[in-house]
């Protein structure tokens, strides 16, 4: 119902959605998908494409916020708090279990807030845990930027169109906690360079931006 509603508010806005890749989530059983989160406008994206059982890992202050706080905490929306790291990693441990009991997939925003900077932030790496922990398929889906027709700091909020491309499942198959590290730094690099390549910006070299030797755009 929720899906439905927010799918129309992309006439309201003169958004166009263009999804490629999609038939890469015609996989039946528990997954985790993880995607870019540039602002609020990503509930559209996410209602677009949103498969069945699947829920979404949200800040908890979003919990209190009255009638949106009800919707999803009756859509499912599992909550953490991000200020407590161990509090945050004793709900996702938990979740892993009911991913597996329960057949659900879950959807996280790696960056763990909105960034709208055209560029992708550091990855936290409770969604990579938590495919490990579940051995579950990891999912990438990526949404160009909004940049060139939205923009609150220019007051600019006009039509325009989304890219978005489902890619290929990441298998964790025996995979351990061990690596996380470097299944997060993988999915990352791919990640970023479709982001760029669906956005049409220019790439710009990573390990520079990592080592602080370039100042941010
Ligand atoms: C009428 C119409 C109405 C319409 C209404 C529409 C309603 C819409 C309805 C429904 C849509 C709902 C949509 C919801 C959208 C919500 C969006 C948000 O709120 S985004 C913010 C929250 N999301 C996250 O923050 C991501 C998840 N975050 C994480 O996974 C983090 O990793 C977290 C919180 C668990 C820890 O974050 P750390 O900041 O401490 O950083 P780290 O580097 O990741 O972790 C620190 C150490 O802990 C380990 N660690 C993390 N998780 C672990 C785990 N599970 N097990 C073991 N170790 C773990 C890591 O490996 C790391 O250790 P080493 O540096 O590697 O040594
Ligand atoms: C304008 C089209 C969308 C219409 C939906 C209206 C209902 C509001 C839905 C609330 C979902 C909020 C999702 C969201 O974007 O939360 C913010 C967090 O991610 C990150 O928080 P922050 O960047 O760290 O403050």
């Amino acid at each position: 119902i929720i899906a439905n509603i927010v799918k129309t508010f992309k006439y309201i806005y003169g958004l166009r959605f263009e999804v490629q890749g999609l038939e890469n989530f015609e996989v039946e059983g528990p997954c985790v998908i993880v995607s870019n989160h540039q602002s609020i406008l990503d509930m559209m994206g996410l209602m677009e494409i949103l498969p069945d059982d699947c829920v979404q890992i949200g800040k908890k202050e979003l919990l209190y916020t009255g009638p949106v706080g009800l919707i999803m905490y009756l859509g499912g929306v599992i909550f953490i708090n991000r200020k407590s790291t161990s509090n945050a990693k004793t709900v996702m441990s938990g979740v892993a279990q009911t991913m597996l009991d329960e057949n659900v997939k879950v959807w996280v925003y790696p960056e763990g807030t909105r960034n709208g900077n055209g560029d992708l932030l550091p990855f936290k790496k409770g969604a990579f845990h938590l495919a490990v922990q579940a051995q579950a398929n990891l999912f990438t889906v990526l949404y160009s930027s909004f940049t060139s027709f939205y923009n609150p700091a220019k007051k600019l909020f006009i039509s325009g169109k989304i890219r978005v491309e489902v890619l290929q499942p990441i298998e964790t198959k025996g995979l351990t906690a061990e690596d996380v590290a470097d299944l997060t730094e993988r999915c990352y690099c791919t990640m970023r360079e479709t982001f760029f390549r669906l956005s049409g910006t220019a790439r710009e070299p990573l390990a520079s931006r990592h080592n602080g030797l370039l100042p941010d755009p």
